[in-house]
């Protein structure tokens, strides 16, 4: 079996001098999709903000592979509205997701240019190349930063509530594009989401969080449980 790309073990995770996330161990492989959920408040942003580096663990540990160190994490994050009102094209969105690569050099590459309409051709936004991210449809936005984040690596994204106005029909075509990298393309998938029917449809695995891990494992289980069956009895 191919060596986890990210695996937590035991890890605590907070702000100033208190921990907000405890004791939580988890594990992403190549090809898994693992949601997490949780009530408002249980720490699942918190969660992902220490697996994508941003805040150091303050007990366990966090170990990450080799690859992903080298690849990078691509990242989806919740849009603000600011970020919905971006002056810049469909292109310059896409390809800032390579800046983490960049340095210091001013200009892009020929390689990150490619690298950028390869994944612009992946989601089907070519012809919007030329178009102001501004303008888009919430879909369409959607698929532009899919794209960006796809720039940063197509090992692991993380999606931060990547549904949240969505309408049900983008909403849904934002799953088949999320499934397809998943499934034909092996591109690992952390979602942090309340759609929690979908999420059952979707993931293989789910953690539940209520700040530390009420339920982690596979759908299947995870449905058998009484906090799954309460999560999911409740709806959305
Ligand atoms: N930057 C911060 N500094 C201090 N405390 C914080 C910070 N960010 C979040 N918290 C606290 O951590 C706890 C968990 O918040 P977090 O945002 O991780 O929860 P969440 O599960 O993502 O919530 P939601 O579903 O509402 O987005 C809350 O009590 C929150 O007030």
């Amino acid at each position: 079996m191919s060596q986890p790309l990210l695996k937590c073990e035991h890890v605590d995770f907070g702000y100033e001098n208190y921990d907000v996330v405890k004791d939580v161990s988890l594990e992403i492989c190549q090809g898994d999709y693992l949601c997490i959920v949780g009530e408002n408040g249980s720490g699942k942003s918190t969660l992902m903000k220490g697996l994508l580096g941003l805040l150091k663990p303050t007990g366990g540990s966090l170990m990450v592979s080799d690859d992903l160190k080298r690849s990078g994490i691509g990242y989806l994050p919740q849009q603000t509205p600011a970020q919905k009102d971006f002056p810049a094209t469909v292109q310059e969105v896409v390809i800032s997701g390579c800046l983490g690569k960049r340095g210091n050099r001013p200009f892009y590459s020929k390689k990150e240019r490619e690298t950028a309409a390869v994944n612009m051709e992946r989601l089907g936004i070519t012809d919007l190349r030329k178009s102001c991210y501004r303008d888009l449809s919430g879909g369409q936005k959607q698929r532009t930063l899919i794209a960006r984040a796809l720039c940063a690596t197509d090992r692991l994204l993380i999606l931060d509530e990547p549904i949240t106005g969505l309408d049900p029909s983008t909403t849904q075509d934002f799953y088949r594009v999320i499934r397809h990298l998943n499934r034909e393309e092996q591109v690992a998938v952390l979602m942090v989401s309340h759609d929690i029917q979908n999420i059952v449809a979707q993931a293989n695995k789910i953690l539940h969080l209520k700040q530390s891990v009420l339920f982690y494992g596979s759908v299947e289980d995870y449905k058998q449980t009484e906090c799954g069956r309460e999560f999911l009895g409740g709806g959305k």
